[in-house]
């Protein structure tokens, strides 16, 4: 998993390669800014494109400035640079590049002393250098109106390392200034902020350049934040050795649907099939039970009465039970959520009404069980945890309550979240729009609690669990991606990540 760090930890990466490869760095932003160039060649190829290239007098500015002469170099002869000379101050390493770039003829430099000075602005795509990861307040004065004005032309903007005015880490705040990018080249790492849902409306995509940082350093430094890769997944699926057989990967039990919400019970209980726990079973209501056995012939039902509780279960013969998906939070749904917390006490997953019915029975999180897995979506998450203004104090809150808990907390999103009970915070890369349908959640409470029954860490089931779901809706392709699409890729993905 790669170690995702702050701003100042990213500066602090900066000057440790600087000292341990004895380099200048000038070297470093020249690295940087031939990362940048060719991730800009592949995503915009055509060289006859009209480019006008923002810059402040910082670092930032100064990578746009020796991405200026790379890009004349690549072959891109049409480049217009702005300088934005709001302050009086400028790095040394944009100075040393402000002279490099001078020394080319055929390039139109033009200096800015307000936004008002910009005139018409002509190219087809603007390169954002003005302002990165050295944001420190709020844009305002002249900053301000420039980037208001850039985002008025609607035009392509690429940014270099993040884009002007958003913050690094806690997110975009409200009411402020921030240039709109459809695309941005970040050095080393993501930053945390593109990662959570506030960056949305300034940010439609990332990619993240190698610029020569020490690895080392990064992932060595303090601080919670992962983001995981396939990697994580490949070392720790298992393989299904020759003689395994379906005592070797347990037995699940789904506690999930109503009347009305068989296909919760269903699309959990097939997700855990799916994922390849030895025995699945699922506790529902006698009404579902033709529905089951029709369509999930491999599933074993544990029926519950008209009240809602399932007679004489036997509990010890479960591995993991997973509860929650449209079980409703009526009198019934309490009582056996009770049941279930009273006689089983190896971690179960927690999702969806299992979730809301502890939120107003607050007492109960005592008696879950050490090392559970809870998966809420940000709603649920601000009832059972109280409400939050933004994603940044939902990130504190959810380290704060996993340690105390015990439990690992898997925040769904984009990036979905998982804080484990050990402190450590992991973002999720896979999944897609497509995923945006009802359903998909009940699918990863499944494949968590199969990876529960199947010996898997706690914590481990619910990060390989969650990186597995959004992987598998992203192999359906499609516009939307149904649970059930989802569900039926996840065998031949499972393999594919195991051998
Ligand atoms: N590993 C790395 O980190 C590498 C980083 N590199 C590059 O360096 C960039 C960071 O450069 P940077 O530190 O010089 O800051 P940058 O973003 O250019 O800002 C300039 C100055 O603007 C000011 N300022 C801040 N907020 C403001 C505001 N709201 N309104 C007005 N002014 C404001 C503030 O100055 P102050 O106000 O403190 O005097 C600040 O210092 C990084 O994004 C990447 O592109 C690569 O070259 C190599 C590897
Ligand atoms: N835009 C998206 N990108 C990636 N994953 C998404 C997106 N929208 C939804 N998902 C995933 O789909 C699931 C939705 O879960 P949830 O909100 O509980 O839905 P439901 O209750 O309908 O099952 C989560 O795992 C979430 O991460
Ligand atoms: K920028």
């Amino acid at each position: 998993m790669q170690k995702l760090l702050t701003a100042k930890q990213m500066r602090d990466a900066d000057s440790f390669t600087i000292a341990s490869k004895s380099i200048f760095s000038a070297d470093l932003m020249e690295e940087a800014s031939h990362a940048f160039v060719k991730i800009f060649t592949e995503e915009f190829p055509d060289r006859s494109l009209r480019v006008s290239v923002y810059c402040g007098t910082g670092n930032n500015g100064g990578d746009g400035l020796a991405i200026s002469r790379l890009l004349m170099q690549a072959g891109y002869h049409d480049i217009k640079v702005m300088i934005a000379r709001f302050s009086a101050n400028s790095t040394d390493d944009f100075e040393i590049n402000f002279r490099r770039l001078r020394e080319f003829q055929n390039i139109r430099i033009q200096e800015l002393r307000s936004a008002v000075e910009c005139g018409a602005e002509t190219s087809d795509l603007i390169i954002d250098a003005l302002l990165g990861s050295g944001l420190n307040k709020p844009l305002s004065g002249e900053w301000e109106k420039l980037v208001t004005w850039l985002n008025s032309l609607h035009k392509t903007i690429v940014s270099v390392d993040i884009p002007t005015g958003l913050p690094a880490e806690e997110g975009a705040g409200s009411g402020h200034a921030i240039l709109h990018a459809r695309l941005a080249i970040s050095f080393q790492r993501p930053k945390l902020s593109f990662l959570l849902p506030g960056s949305a409306p300034y940010l439609d995509r990332f990619r993240v350049a190698d610029i020569g940082l020490d690895d080392d350093f990064i992932q060595n430094c303090e601080g919670p934040y992962y983001l995981l890769e396939e990697n994580d997944i490949r070392e720790r699926l298992i393989h299904r050795a020759a003689f395994s057989h379906k005592g070797t990967f347990g037995h699940a039990m789904l506690v999930a649907g109503a009347p009305e919400t068989m296909g919760a019970a269903l699309l959990t209980s097939r997700a855990c099939l799916y994922a390849g726990a030895g025995l699945t079973s699922a506790c529902i209501p006698a009404t579902g039970l033709t529905a089951l056995n029709a369509s999930l012939p491999e599933v074993m039902a544990v029926v519950r009465s008209e009240q809602g509780l399932p007679t004489s279960v036997d509990w010890e013969k479960y591995q993991a039970i997973g509860i929650g998906p449209g079980l409703g939070t009526g009198p019934g749904s309490l009582s056996l959520l009770r049941v279930v917390l009273k006689n089983f006490h190896k971690p179960i997953v927690l999702d969806a009404d299992a979730l809301n019915l502890i939120a107003h029975n607050y007492e109960l999180i005592q008696q879950v069980p050490e090392h559970s897995v809870l998966t809420p979506h940000m709603k649920e998450f601000d009832r059972l945890f109280g409400d939050h203004q933004d994603w940044w104090s939902r990130i504190e809150t959810g380290i704060d309550r996993a340690t105390t808990l015990g439990c690992t907390i898997v925040l769904k999103n984009r990036y979905t979240i998982i804080f484990t009970p050990q402190g450590m915070c992991l973002f999720n890369p896979t999944g897609t729009p497509a995923m945006a349908t009802g359903g998909s959640g009940d699918a990863l409470t499944g494949i968590i609690t199969s990876f529960l029954a199947q010996g898997y860490e706690p914590h481990e089931a619910a990060f390989i669990g969650t990186y597995v779901h959004g992987a598998a809706g992203e192999r359906v392709r499609g516009y939307v991606a149904t649970p059930s699409q989802l569900i039926d890729e996840l065998p031949l993905l499972m393999k594919e990540l195991a051998d």
